[in-house]
């Protein structure tokens, strides 16, 4: 725990054997590393700064309660740069699989900022070939609604950028954010990123595929309850401006994110969302 270079709150790892783990680092439950028999799936930047403030570069990033710039607070919000807490260390369940689970409630520094009560679950689940996350946002006020945007930004780890071939888009409309936010539909059935990107497509399908993972493999992503995806690569220029990031990293990552990203959920008080997502390699 800590050193003079970093300030690391501590990390918490699911393993299923067979070299089959899950490392989350409890600064903002950002999961580090997804290994399937050895193999990373997950992207983290070598300069990604561990320091306890700022966002991990890289992994899968818990975005909450804001998607996005933000008015009154740090862009994507607060619950990727905040400490959280193990409510269930990891237990291995009958079948093999290992799971646990991660809170956060409201402190005085997320009221600083957004003055709601609220309780955030994150319980992950450690399969085979499979990573599933089930997130639940309860509000306890006893008379305020809570509205969120909610993402989980997540950077793969990908040998070719240009050879990435993601489907699960076509006929859906997206904002373009390298278009001044310009909204068109997208006409392919499979999509690559050869240039600059940053999209969010709305009302996306359960379903999308991202080819040419590590070792050639597919993962197939399906979501319940995230009705958006958004995509994402800095590509040259903009990888210059990261400090964070490395400038050849862009070829090696795609970060797709599901979420509520464009309509926010509404909780009246007493009320819960629940929504989950899971990672297959095929
Ligand atoms: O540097 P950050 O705050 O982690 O954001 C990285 C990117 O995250 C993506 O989700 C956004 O769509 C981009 O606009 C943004 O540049």
């Amino acid at each position: 725990m800590g050193s003079k270079k970093s300030k690391n709150i501590g990390t918490v790892v699911l393993d299923r054997g067979d070299n089959t783990s899950c490392k989350i680092n409890l600064h903002g439950a950002t999961v580090i590393s997804w290994r399937v028999n050895s193999q990373e799936q997950l992207f983290v930047s070598q300069r990604a700064v561990f320091d306890g403030k700022k966002a991990i570069r890289g992994g899968i990033q818990f975005v909450f309660p804001q998607y996005g710039p933000w008015t009154v607070g740090p862009q994507h919000g607060f619950a990727r740069i905040i400490p959280w807490n193990l409510e269930k260390s990891p237990e291995r369940l009958p079948n093999g699989d290992v799971e646990a689970t991660f809170f956060i409630m409201d402190t005085d520094f997320t009221r600083s900022m957004w003055n709601y009560q609220f309780r955030l679950t994150y319980k992950l689940v450690l399969r085979e070939r499979e990573l599933q996350f089930n997130v639940t946002v309860f509000n306890p006020n006893k008379e305020k609604k809570i509205n969120f945007t909610i993402s989980l930004n997540t950077y793969l780890n990908v040998p070719d950028i240009r050879r990435c071939q993601i489907t699960g888009f076509q006929g859906c409309t997206f904002v373009d954010k390298t278009k001044d936010n310009a909204v068109s539909q997208e006409a392919r059935a499979v999509v690559e990123i050869e240039e600059w990107t940053d999209r969010v497509y709305q009302n996306t399908p359960q379903e999308h595929t991202i080819s040419n993972m590590a070792s050639g493999r597919r993962i197939r992503i399906e979501k319940n309850n995230f009705p958006d995806t958004g995509l994402w690569n800095p590509w040259t220029d903009l990888a210059k401006g990261l400090l964070d990031f490395k400038d050849n990293e862009y070829s090696n990552m795609v970060s797709v994110g599901s979420g509520h990203l464009t309509n926010p959920v509404v909780l009246i008080p007493g009320a819960k969302f629940e929504a989950s997502q899971t990672f297959e390699l095929i």
